[in-house]
């Protein structure tokens, strides 16, 4: 009997310690004495994997962070941080520094310290058993990659632009510009053009890799400031669904800083190099190392599947072998507003397609003014709520700024003209655009190289085809 009541006595104790460790939490103090306990017993090795290995980044690195910050055991760490997810709704978990956190893999125990030194140089550190080691080690990393690829796979639609800061390191944050192909005003066919040329990119790989080359494409704009430019590259961004580099050569130091740079680069993504007239001019980087950018032996060492673009105001004061065949595959030309891409603003601006005031706009384009469509858009934004005071608006820019700007390029285009004899037909463009002349030493290349144009008239301009 007294052991009976004995025994009831221990059934009841060890009950009530199970609801106190449980209801208060200590039974979590409890795993961790007895998981220091038991590590004492046993031999660890640990496996670094840093952010960078010398100027390339480390894929694996990518890998274990996207697996390890999915990890449920997370939440039960002692402090993460929580930020918001894709949804405005949705609220994701991501390791802290120095954070640790364990995984189960094959019935064996492993850790990952989240690592970053002062330098912010960071890296995972991956501690097992070295009893276990030979048993998982490989396993767990293909774990690992196939989790991972996964996830990443899921997570593509959140595409990233990413922006070079000190230290020859990229930083990202959410690219979604709403800039598309359809909201852009361009010539139909050009657009379409673009569209094709990109499509038939994307599908290109095998034929690239057969020919032996680095699967890339390059595109140069060029054209009046507020013709669209920037824009056109988040509209490609947008249609081809790739992330963003936009590098900005004032941080860069110098051509190995730049070559750095691009190796860190990640395939499916567009590059861009913006103002490339005026920056080369002012930055440590020459054009020799931006040339590099376009180098096949540079480029393949980076990632595959990359779309290079450079923008810049005008042709002229470009170094001719920045447009030398087989480096800048397109060229397309921006150019001030005319009557076409004004409609398309007023559709898209005003939700106007035929108005009252359109047969005196026109007219203003055929004298020849014109404006930018950032100028055009300005005004029509500000007005929005009366298309007509809008129009009234541009019609009175377009006859005060639009002829300013056309005898500006006109006294430029002879300035051209009187440089050499050989410049022909107007400034690129039917509405003047400030670059798109072909300055001698570039009409020789094209002849050298046979470059097919595309048109020859001003619409042709805009889309010169130098193709592989
Ligand atoms: N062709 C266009 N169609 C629609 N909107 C345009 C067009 N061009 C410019 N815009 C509008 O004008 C603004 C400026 O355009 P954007 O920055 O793309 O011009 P840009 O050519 O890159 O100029 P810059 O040479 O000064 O960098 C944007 O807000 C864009 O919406
Ligand atoms: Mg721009």
């Amino acid at each position: 009997m007294g052991r009976i009541l004995w025994l009831l006595g221990a059934g009841i104790v060890l009950f009530l310690v199970r609801i106190v460790l449980f209801k208060t939490g200590l039974i979590h103090m409890v795993k961790k004495w007895r998981r220091t306990i038991v590590d004492l017993f046993h031999v660890y090795q640990h496996y670094k994997v840093p952010e960078f290995n010398e100027v390339q980044e480390n894929h694996l690195y990518r890998k274990v962070y996207t697996y390890l910050n999915s990890l449920s055991s997370i939440e039960d760490s002692d402090f993460t941080n929580l930020f918001t997810g894709k949804k405005s709704n949705e609220i994701v978990l991501r390791l802290d520094r120095n954070q640790v956190v364990g995984d189960e893999f094959l019935g064996a125990r492993v850790c990952w310290t989240n690592g970053e030194d002062e330098n912010g140089a960071k890296s995972f550190v991956l501690k097992i058993r070295i009893a276990d080691k030979r048993r998982i080690l490989g396993p767990y990393l293909q774990h690992i990659h196939t989790v991972a690829d996964e996830l990443e796979q899921r997570n593509t639609e959140l595409k990233k632009l990413f922006i070079n800061v000190k230290n020859k390191r990229w930083r990202s944050i959410p690219f979604n510009h709403p800039c598309t192909f359809d909201n852009i005003a361009m010539e139909t066919d050009l657009k379409n053009k673009v569209k094709s040329d990109l499509e038939s990119f994307l599908k290109g790989k095998q034929y690239y890799n057969r020919l032996g080359r680095v699967w890339k494409r390059s595109y140069l704009l060029y054209g009046p400031s507020g013709t669209g430019k920037s824009s056109f590259v988040a509209a490609m961004a947008n249609f081809l669904d790739y992330d963003v580099y936009d590098v900005d050569l004032s941080k860069v130091a110098d051509d190995s800083d730049l070559k750095m740079l691009l190796l860190q680069t990640r395939g499916k993504s567009v590059i861009v190099i913006e103002d490339l007239d005026r920056l080369a001019k002012s930055t440590a980087v020459s054009v020799s190392g931006i040339l590099n950018f376009t180098d096949s032996i540079l480029t393949s060492c980076a990632a595959d599947e990359r779309i290079m673009v450079f923008t810049m105001t005008g042709k002229e004061n470009i170094d001719p072998a920045m447009l030398r065949p087989g480096r800048v595959d397109v060229h397309i030309h921006f150019p001030l507003c005319d009557f076409t891409a004004f409609k398309t603003l007023a559709n898209s601006y005003l939700g106007v397609k035929e108005h009252k005031l359109f047969p005196q706009v026109e007219g203003i384009f055929q004298n020849g003014a014109s404006l930018s469509p950032a100028e055009i858009g300005e005004l029509m934004i500000a007005n929005r709520s009366s298309p007509t005071r809008a129009l009234k608006y541009v019609i009175n820019a377009l006859q005060r700024d639009g002829n300013v700007r056309r005898s500006f390029l006109e006294n430029g285009s002879r300035r051209s003209e009187d440089a050499s004899s050989e410049m022909s037909g107007p400034l690129c463009g039917g509405g003047g655009g400030g670059g798109g002349g072909s300055s001698p030493g570039v009409k020789e290349f094209r002849k050298l190289y046979g470059l097919l144009r595309i048109k020859s008239s001003r619409k042709s301009e805009s889309y010169d085809a130098a193709r592989d």
